[in-house]
Protein backbone atom coordinates (compact mmCIF):
# COMPACT_ATOMS: atom_id res chain seq x y z
CA UNK A 1 0.00 0.00 0.00
CA UNK A 2 1.58 3.18 -1.46
CA UNK A 3 4.42 1.23 -1.25
CA UNK A 4 5.68 1.17 2.48
CA UNK A 5 7.06 -2.39 3.43
CA UNK A 6 5.21 -2.63 6.77
CA UNK A 7 1.71 -2.52 5.59
CA UNK A 8 -0.34 -5.75 4.11
CA UNK A 9 -3.86 -7.24 4.58
CA UNK A 10 -4.54 -10.00 6.99
CA UNK A 11 -7.25 -12.65 6.63
CA UNK A 12 -9.97 -11.14 7.61
CA UNK A 13 -9.52 -7.92 5.22
CA UNK A 14 -7.78 -5.83 8.21
CA UNK A 15 -5.16 -3.41 7.71
CA UNK A 16 -1.20 -4.98 9.02
CA UNK A 17 1.56 -3.45 10.32
CA UNK A 18 4.57 -5.14 10.14
CA UNK A 19 2.07 -8.36 9.53
CA UNK A 20 0.12 -7.34 13.12
CA UNK A 21 -3.37 -6.62 12.79
CA UNK A 22 -3.64 -3.10 13.19
CA UNK A 23 -7.50 -3.20 14.83
CA UNK A 24 -6.18 -5.63 17.28
CA UNK A 25 -3.44 -3.41 18.60
CA UNK A 26 -5.68 -0.37 18.99
CA UNK A 27 -7.50 -3.34 20.97
CA UNK A 28 -4.66 -4.53 22.97
CA UNK A 29 -2.73 -1.13 24.07
CA UNK A 30 -5.64 1.64 23.48
CA UNK A 31 -5.53 4.46 21.42
CA UNK A 32 -4.00 7.51 20.00
CA UNK A 33 -1.04 4.51 19.90
CA UNK A 34 2.82 5.06 18.42
CA UNK A 35 3.81 1.84 16.21
CA UNK A 36 7.38 1.72 14.85
CA UNK A 37 7.87 -1.53 12.87
CA UNK A 38 11.08 -2.70 13.91
CA UNK A 39 12.04 -4.49 10.57
CA UNK A 40 11.54 -1.27 8.48
CA UNK A 41 14.03 0.70 10.61
CA UNK A 42 16.52 -2.67 10.31
CA UNK A 43 15.92 -2.73 6.73
CA UNK A 44 16.71 0.91 6.37
CA UNK A 45 19.62 0.80 8.51
CA UNK A 46 21.32 -2.45 6.29
CA UNK A 47 20.87 -0.25 3.14
CA UNK A 48 23.02 3.07 4.97
CA UNK A 49 25.38 0.09 5.59
CA UNK A 50 25.44 -0.96 2.14
CA UNK A 51 25.43 1.91 0.71
CA UNK A 52 27.55 4.02 2.81
CA UNK A 53 29.35 2.81 4.99
CA UNK A 54 31.02 -0.65 3.26
CA UNK A 55 30.72 0.85 -0.28
CA UNK A 56 32.60 4.30 1.18
CA UNK A 57 33.71 3.87 3.62
CA UNK A 58 31.95 6.11 5.40
CA UNK A 59 30.07 6.67 9.13
CA UNK A 60 26.69 7.33 9.95
CA UNK A 61 24.83 7.78 13.15
CA UNK A 62 21.19 8.56 13.42
CA UNK A 63 19.60 11.51 14.51
CA UNK A 64 17.97 10.10 17.46
CA UNK A 65 15.61 13.87 18.09
CA UNK A 66 13.76 12.28 15.17
CA UNK A 67 12.57 9.32 17.67
CA UNK A 68 14.20 8.35 21.12
CA UNK A 69 13.89 6.02 23.60
CA UNK A 70 15.99 3.28 25.36
CA UNK A 71 14.59 0.92 22.79
CA UNK A 72 15.34 2.34 19.99
CA UNK A 73 18.67 3.04 21.35
CA UNK A 74 19.25 -0.07 21.57
CA UNK A 75 18.08 -1.36 18.21
CA UNK A 76 20.38 1.83 16.57
CA UNK A 77 23.59 0.36 18.59
CA UNK A 78 22.86 -3.49 17.35
CA UNK A 79 22.41 -1.80 13.36
CA UNK A 80 26.08 -0.66 14.65
CA UNK A 81 25.26 3.37 13.90
CA UNK A 82 26.16 5.66 16.06
CA UNK A 83 23.49 8.04 17.44
CA UNK A 84 23.80 11.86 17.36
CA UNK A 85 22.33 13.81 20.74
CA UNK A 86 21.55 17.03 21.07
CA UNK A 87 20.93 17.79 24.55
CA UNK A 88 21.74 16.40 27.88
CA UNK A 89 18.24 14.39 28.29
CA UNK A 90 19.23 12.62 24.59
CA UNK A 91 22.33 11.81 26.36
CA UNK A 92 20.84 10.48 29.61
CA UNK A 93 18.65 8.19 27.53
CA UNK A 94 21.50 6.83 24.87
CA UNK A 95 23.76 6.42 28.80
CA UNK A 96 20.47 4.79 30.28
CA UNK A 97 20.00 2.22 27.14
CA UNK A 98 23.58 1.80 27.52
CA UNK A 99 24.74 2.95 24.18
CA UNK A 100 28.56 3.03 23.78
CA UNK A 101 29.74 6.97 24.60
CA UNK A 102 32.20 6.65 21.98
CA UNK A 103 30.02 6.26 19.09
CA UNK A 104 27.78 9.52 19.76
CA UNK A 105 28.03 13.24 18.37
CA UNK A 106 27.11 15.50 20.48
CA UNK A 107 25.10 18.80 18.89
CA UNK A 108 23.59 21.87 20.09
CA UNK A 109 23.49 25.81 19.26
CA UNK A 110 23.01 26.76 22.81
CA UNK A 111 24.58 23.77 24.65
CA UNK A 112 24.79 24.49 29.08
CA UNK A 113 28.32 24.07 30.95
CA UNK A 114 26.20 21.36 32.28
CA UNK A 115 25.59 19.75 29.24
CA UNK A 116 29.35 20.02 28.01
CA UNK A 117 30.45 18.94 31.00
CA UNK A 118 28.23 15.58 31.09
CA UNK A 119 29.70 14.83 27.12
CA UNK A 120 33.32 15.20 27.96
CA UNK A 121 32.67 13.29 31.68
CA UNK A 122 30.93 10.42 29.41
CA UNK A 123 33.58 10.20 26.97
CA UNK A 124 31.49 11.10 23.86
CA UNK A 125 33.12 10.51 20.49
CA UNK A 126 32.64 14.23 19.13
CA UNK A 127 31.30 17.31 20.40
CA UNK A 128 30.19 19.49 17.09
CA UNK A 129 31.30 22.86 18.22
CA UNK A 130 28.51 25.52 17.28
CA UNK A 131 29.91 28.77 18.46
CA UNK A 132 32.84 31.26 19.66
CA UNK A 133 30.93 31.07 23.16
CA UNK A 134 31.27 27.13 23.25
CA UNK A 135 35.07 26.87 22.48
CA UNK A 136 35.61 29.16 25.44
CA UNK A 137 33.01 26.74 27.59
CA UNK A 138 34.54 23.74 26.42
CA UNK A 139 38.14 25.41 26.88
CA UNK A 140 38.05 25.65 29.95
CA UNK A 141 36.11 22.25 30.32
CA UNK A 142 38.55 20.03 29.10
CA UNK A 143 41.49 22.07 31.37
CA UNK A 144 39.55 21.63 34.44
CA UNK A 145 39.18 17.75 33.76
CA UNK A 146 42.60 17.85 31.87
CA UNK A 147 41.02 15.53 29.11
CA UNK A 148 41.06 15.73 25.63
CA UNK A 149 38.03 15.78 23.14
CA UNK A 150 37.57 14.97 20.03
CA UNK A 151 35.53 17.65 17.90
CA UNK A 152 33.83 18.79 14.76
CA UNK A 153 32.83 22.86 13.90
CA UNK A 154 29.79 23.20 12.37
CA UNK A 155 29.57 25.79 9.69
CA UNK A 156 26.82 27.34 7.85
CA UNK A 157 27.36 26.94 4.17
CA UNK A 158 25.37 29.62 2.57
CA UNK A 159 22.77 27.04 1.03
CA UNK A 160 19.43 27.16 0.83
CA UNK A 161 18.13 23.56 1.30
CA UNK A 162 14.48 24.43 -0.28
CA UNK A 163 12.38 22.93 2.35
CA UNK A 164 9.84 24.31 4.75
CA UNK A 165 11.24 27.75 6.13
CA UNK A 166 11.28 26.29 9.95
CA UNK A 167 13.33 23.37 9.24
CA UNK A 168 16.00 24.95 6.95
CA UNK A 169 19.21 25.43 8.47
CA UNK A 170 22.20 25.42 6.00
CA UNK A 171 21.37 29.29 4.69
CA UNK A 172 23.39 32.37 6.02
CA UNK A 173 20.60 33.80 8.17
CA UNK A 174 20.51 30.43 10.60
CA UNK A 175 21.10 30.10 14.45
CA UNK A 176 23.17 27.33 13.21
CA UNK A 177 27.57 26.63 13.19
CA UNK A 178 30.22 29.06 11.99
CA UNK A 179 29.34 31.63 9.01
CA UNK A 180 31.56 30.72 6.23
CA UNK A 181 30.76 33.73 4.00
CA UNK A 182 32.41 36.67 6.71
CA UNK A 183 35.61 34.73 8.11
CA UNK A 184 33.76 32.91 11.34
CA UNK A 185 34.61 30.04 10.20
CA UNK A 186 37.84 30.12 9.77
CA UNK A 187 38.31 31.60 12.94
CA UNK A 188 36.53 29.06 14.81
CA UNK A 189 39.10 26.69 12.95
CA UNK A 190 42.19 28.92 14.03
CA UNK A 191 40.94 28.92 17.62
CA UNK A 192 40.64 25.39 18.01
CA UNK A 193 43.70 24.28 16.88
CA UNK A 194 44.87 26.87 19.62
CA UNK A 195 43.92 24.50 21.89
CA UNK A 196 45.47 21.59 23.19
CA UNK A 197 43.04 19.53 24.47
CA UNK A 198 40.85 20.08 21.50
CA UNK A 199 41.55 17.59 18.76
CA UNK A 200 39.82 19.02 15.63
CA UNK A 201 38.59 15.97 14.12
CA UNK A 202 36.15 17.39 10.99
CA UNK A 203 33.70 19.89 9.71
CA UNK A 204 30.06 19.47 9.88
CA UNK A 205 27.33 21.04 8.18
CA UNK A 206 23.44 20.17 8.43
CA UNK A 207 21.50 21.81 4.96
CA UNK A 208 17.78 21.11 6.50
CA UNK A 209 15.28 18.49 6.89
CA UNK A 210 13.02 16.61 4.33
CA UNK A 211 15.20 17.21 1.27
CA UNK A 212 14.37 15.92 -1.81
CA UNK A 213 16.87 17.09 -3.96
CA UNK A 214 20.92 15.75 -4.16
CA UNK A 215 21.87 18.91 -5.51
CA UNK A 216 22.47 20.87 -2.26
CA UNK A 217 24.35 17.91 -1.37
CA UNK A 218 27.24 18.25 -3.98
CA UNK A 219 27.54 22.10 -3.79
CA UNK A 220 27.95 21.25 0.16
CA UNK A 221 30.63 18.88 -0.86
CA UNK A 222 32.38 21.66 -2.99
CA UNK A 223 32.14 24.14 -0.29
CA UNK A 224 33.43 21.98 2.18
CA UNK A 225 36.63 20.62 0.38
CA UNK A 226 37.34 24.38 -0.71
CA UNK A 227 37.59 25.21 2.88
CA UNK A 228 39.62 22.34 3.91
CA UNK A 229 42.23 23.23 1.14
CA UNK A 230 42.47 26.73 2.31
CA UNK A 231 42.74 25.10 5.61
CA UNK A 232 45.86 23.23 4.69
CA UNK A 233 47.07 25.69 2.87
CA UNK A 234 46.61 28.85 5.64
CA UNK A 235 46.63 26.80 8.57
CA UNK A 236 49.05 23.88 7.43
CA UNK A 237 46.49 21.49 8.55
CA UNK A 238 44.58 18.65 6.86
CA UNK A 239 40.89 17.88 8.40
CA UNK A 240 40.18 14.30 8.11
CA UNK A 241 36.40 14.14 8.98
CA UNK A 242 33.26 15.99 6.92
CA UNK A 243 30.03 15.41 8.01
CA UNK A 244 26.86 16.76 5.79
CA UNK A 245 24.08 16.02 8.76
CA UNK A 246 20.91 14.67 7.54
CA UNK A 247 18.12 15.98 5.95
CA UNK A 248 16.83 13.23 3.58
CA UNK A 249 13.72 13.23 2.54
CA UNK A 250 10.92 10.63 2.91
CA UNK A 251 7.72 9.56 1.41
CA UNK A 252 4.51 11.55 3.26
CA UNK A 253 2.05 12.30 0.33
CA UNK A 254 2.08 11.49 -3.38
CA UNK A 255 3.79 14.78 -3.67
CA UNK A 256 7.16 13.59 -2.25
CA UNK A 257 9.10 10.73 -4.41
CA UNK A 258 10.54 7.87 -2.43
CA UNK A 259 14.53 7.53 -2.31
CA UNK A 260 16.69 4.67 -1.65
CA UNK A 261 19.20 6.37 0.73
CA UNK A 262 22.00 5.68 -2.01
CA UNK A 263 20.51 8.69 -4.31
CA UNK A 264 22.24 11.06 -1.96
CA UNK A 265 24.80 8.89 -0.49
CA UNK A 266 26.60 8.22 -4.24
CA UNK A 267 25.98 11.95 -5.07
CA UNK A 268 28.10 13.14 -2.01
CA UNK A 269 30.48 10.01 -1.97
CA UNK A 270 31.57 10.62 -6.10
CA UNK A 271 31.46 14.45 -5.68
CA UNK A 272 33.63 13.63 -2.45
CA UNK A 273 36.36 11.92 -4.87
CA UNK A 274 36.02 14.68 -7.04
CA UNK A 275 36.29 17.54 -5.34
CA UNK A 276 39.18 16.11 -2.97
CA UNK A 277 40.95 14.90 -5.82
CA UNK A 278 40.93 17.74 -7.57
CA UNK A 279 42.17 19.73 -4.87
CA UNK A 280 44.87 17.25 -4.30
CA UNK A 281 43.45 16.83 -0.71
CA UNK A 282 43.28 13.09 0.95
CA UNK A 283 40.36 12.02 0.97
CA UNK A 284 38.17 12.55 4.13
CA UNK A 285 35.63 9.80 6.20
CA UNK A 286 32.53 11.34 5.79
CA UNK A 287 29.48 11.08 7.98
CA UNK A 288 25.75 11.09 7.60
CA UNK A 289 23.02 12.21 10.23
CA UNK A 290 20.04 10.98 9.03
CA UNK A 291 16.67 10.97 11.27
CA UNK A 292 13.95 10.99 9.24
CA UNK A 293 15.04 8.84 6.78
CA UNK A 294 15.62 5.95 9.22
CA UNK A 295 12.47 6.32 11.31
CA UNK A 296 9.61 8.12 9.79
CA UNK A 297 8.34 5.76 7.53
CA UNK A 298 8.74 3.08 10.10
CA UNK A 299 5.81 4.47 12.10
CA UNK A 300 2.25 4.93 11.91
CA UNK A 301 -0.18 6.56 14.64
CA UNK A 302 -3.53 4.75 14.71
CA UNK A 303 -6.51 6.66 16.31
CA UNK A 304 -10.63 5.78 17.39
CA UNK A 305 -12.82 8.04 15.33
CA UNK A 306 -15.21 9.89 17.64
CA UNK A 307 -17.69 12.67 17.03
CA UNK A 308 -18.31 13.34 13.00
CA UNK A 309 -19.64 16.62 12.25
CA UNK A 310 -21.09 17.61 8.56
CA UNK A 311 -21.54 20.83 7.66
CA UNK A 312 -23.65 20.97 5.01
CA UNK A 313 -22.02 21.89 1.85
CA UNK A 314 -19.03 23.19 3.85
CA UNK A 315 -16.88 20.16 5.24
CA UNK A 316 -17.02 16.68 7.37
CA UNK A 317 -15.00 16.96 9.91
CA UNK A 318 -14.46 13.20 11.41
CA UNK A 319 -12.84 13.62 15.23
CA UNK A 320 -10.00 11.07 16.39
CA UNK A 321 -8.67 10.89 19.92
CA UNK A 322 -5.72 12.50 19.21
CA UNK A 323 -4.29 15.71 17.28
CA UNK A 324 -0.96 18.46 17.25
CA UNK A 325 -0.43 16.74 20.81
CA UNK A 326 0.89 13.76 19.42
CA UNK A 327 1.29 15.10 16.03
CA UNK A 328 2.35 18.69 15.39
CA UNK A 329 3.89 19.13 12.60
CA UNK A 330 0.76 20.07 10.55
CA UNK A 331 -0.07 23.44 12.46
CA UNK A 332 3.31 23.56 12.58
CA UNK A 333 4.85 23.14 8.94
CA UNK A 334 1.64 22.65 7.73
CA UNK A 335 2.75 18.91 7.06
CA UNK A 336 0.41 16.45 4.85
CA UNK A 337 -0.44 12.96 5.85
CA UNK A 338 -2.35 10.03 4.27
CA UNK A 339 -4.01 8.23 6.10
CA UNK A 340 -6.08 4.85 5.86
CA UNK A 341 -9.19 3.07 7.70
CA UNK A 342 -7.83 -0.13 9.13
CA UNK A 343 -10.99 -1.67 9.51
CA UNK A 344 -12.50 -0.91 5.86
CA UNK A 345 -9.18 -1.00 4.16
CA UNK A 346 -10.76 -3.31 1.38
CA UNK A 347 -13.90 -0.55 0.76
CA UNK A 348 -14.21 1.83 -1.56
CA UNK A 349 -12.95 5.66 -1.17
CA UNK A 350 -16.88 6.99 -1.02
CA UNK A 351 -16.22 10.68 0.75
CA UNK A 352 -13.50 13.68 1.30
CA UNK A 353 -13.50 14.03 4.94
CA UNK A 354 -11.54 16.54 6.90
CA UNK A 355 -9.76 14.70 10.16
CA UNK A 356 -9.72 16.87 13.16
CA UNK A 357 -7.92 16.79 16.26
CA UNK A 358 -9.38 17.03 19.66
CA UNK A 359 -6.96 19.73 20.94
CA UNK A 360 -8.77 23.32 21.64
CA UNK A 361 -7.41 24.91 18.57
CA UNK A 362 -9.31 25.50 15.26
CA UNK A 363 -5.52 24.95 13.78
CA UNK A 364 -5.90 21.61 15.44
CA UNK A 365 -6.09 19.55 11.73
CA UNK A 366 -4.22 15.82 10.70
CA UNK A 367 -5.33 16.01 7.38
CA UNK A 368 -7.73 18.12 5.45
CA UNK A 369 -9.74 16.50 2.38
CA UNK A 370 -8.52 13.32 2.35
CA UNK A 371 -10.47 10.91 0.51
CA UNK A 372 -11.90 7.24 2.38
CA UNK A 373 -14.41 4.77 2.70
CA UNK A 374 -17.56 5.91 4.67
CA UNK A 375 -16.52 7.08 8.11
CA UNK A 376 -18.50 5.98 11.56
CA UNK A 377 -17.95 6.44 15.00
CA UNK A 378 -15.72 3.57 16.09
CA UNK A 379 -13.41 3.01 12.78
CA UNK A 380 -9.84 3.11 13.49
CA UNK A 381 -7.75 5.68 11.71
CA UNK A 382 -4.02 4.79 11.22
CA UNK A 383 -2.16 7.76 9.87
CA UNK A 384 0.92 6.93 7.79
CA UNK A 385 4.83 8.30 7.92
CA UNK A 386 4.22 9.29 11.89
CA UNK A 387 7.86 7.75 12.97
CA UNK A 388 9.82 11.14 12.80
CA UNK A 389 9.07 14.05 14.70
CA UNK A 390 5.72 12.75 16.46
CA UNK A 391 6.48 11.28 19.72
CA UNK A 392 9.29 13.61 19.91
CA UNK A 393 7.38 16.42 19.77
CA UNK A 394 4.56 15.30 21.68
CA UNK A 395 3.15 17.45 24.23
CA UNK A 396 1.01 17.33 26.66
CA UNK A 397 -1.27 20.32 25.53
CA UNK A 398 -4.50 20.65 26.87
CA UNK A 399 -3.45 17.52 29.93
CA UNK A 400 -3.66 14.78 27.27
CA UNK A 401 -1.44 11.99 28.13
CA UNK A 402 1.09 11.01 26.04
CA UNK A 403 0.04 7.73 23.64
CA UNK A 404 2.16 4.64 24.09
CA UNK A 405 4.70 3.42 21.91
CA UNK A 406 4.53 -0.17 20.36
CA UNK A 407 7.22 -1.85 18.79
CA UNK A 408 6.06 -4.22 15.79
CA UNK A 409 7.97 -6.67 13.98
CA UNK A 410 6.90 -9.86 11.50
CA UNK A 411 3.77 -10.85 13.39
CA UNK A 412 4.77 -9.91 16.76
CA UNK A 413 4.53 -7.15 19.26
CA UNK A 414 5.19 -5.57 22.49
CA UNK A 415 5.30 -2.65 24.37
CA UNK A 416 8.15 -0.14 24.46
CA UNK A 417 6.55 3.36 25.66
CA UNK A 418 4.25 3.24 28.21
CA UNK A 419 0.85 5.49 27.92
CA UNK A 420 1.01 7.89 30.23
CA UNK A 421 -1.85 8.40 32.99
CA UNK A 422 -3.85 11.64 34.38
CA UNK A 423 -1.14 10.55 37.65
CA UNK A 424 1.64 11.79 35.59
CA UNK A 425 0.31 14.61 34.65
CA UNK A 426 0.44 15.89 38.05
CA UNK A 427 3.77 14.32 39.13
CA UNK A 428 5.87 17.08 39.12
CA UNK A 429 3.10 19.72 40.43
CA UNK A 430 3.63 20.91 43.76
C1 LIG B 1 22.66 18.49 12.98
C2 LIG B 1 21.54 17.65 12.50
N1 LIG B 1 21.80 16.43 12.04
C3 LIG B 1 20.82 15.61 11.62
C4 LIG B 1 19.51 16.01 11.65
C5 LIG B 1 18.48 15.05 11.16
O1 LIG B 1 17.68 15.53 10.19
P1 LIG B 1 16.67 14.58 9.43
O2 LIG B 1 15.77 13.98 10.43
O3 LIG B 1 15.99 15.48 8.50
O4 LIG B 1 17.50 13.54 8.74
C6 LIG B 1 19.18 17.28 12.10
C7 LIG B 1 17.79 17.79 12.07
O5 LIG B 1 17.36 18.37 11.11
C8 LIG B 1 20.23 18.12 12.55
O6 LIG B 1 19.95 19.33 13.02
N1 LIG C 1 11.03 18.86 13.60
C1 LIG C 1 11.13 19.01 12.17
C2 LIG C 1 12.50 18.71 11.66
C3 LIG C 1 13.57 19.47 12.35
C4 LIG C 1 14.81 18.71 12.31
C5 LIG C 1 15.75 19.06 13.40
N2 LIG C 1 16.87 19.84 12.99
C6 LIG C 1 10.08 18.21 11.48
O1 LIG C 1 9.22 17.68 12.11
O2 LIG C 1 10.02 18.13 10.29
Amino acid sequence: MFGYNSLGINENGVLTISGVDAVLLAKIYGTPLYVIDEAEIIRRCNEIRESHIEKYGGRAVYASKAFLNKEMCRIIERQGLGLDVVSGGELYTARAANFPMERIIFHGNNKSLNELEMAVELGVGRIVIDNFYEIDNLNYIVKSKNKKIDVQIRINPGIDGHTHEFIKTGHVDSKFGFPLFDDSAFFAVKSVLESSLLNLKGLHLHLGSQLHQKDVYVRAVTVLAEFIKRIKDELNYEIEEINLGGGFGIFYTEDDSRKFINYFTDAINISVIKEFNRLGLKRPIVYIEPGRWIIGEAGFTIYTVGAIKEIKDVRKYIGVDGGMADNPRPPLYGAKYLALLANKITEVEEEVVTIAGKCCESGDILIRDISLPKVESGDILVVLSTGAYNYSMASNYNRLPRPAVVLVNNGNHRLIVKRETYEDLIRNDI
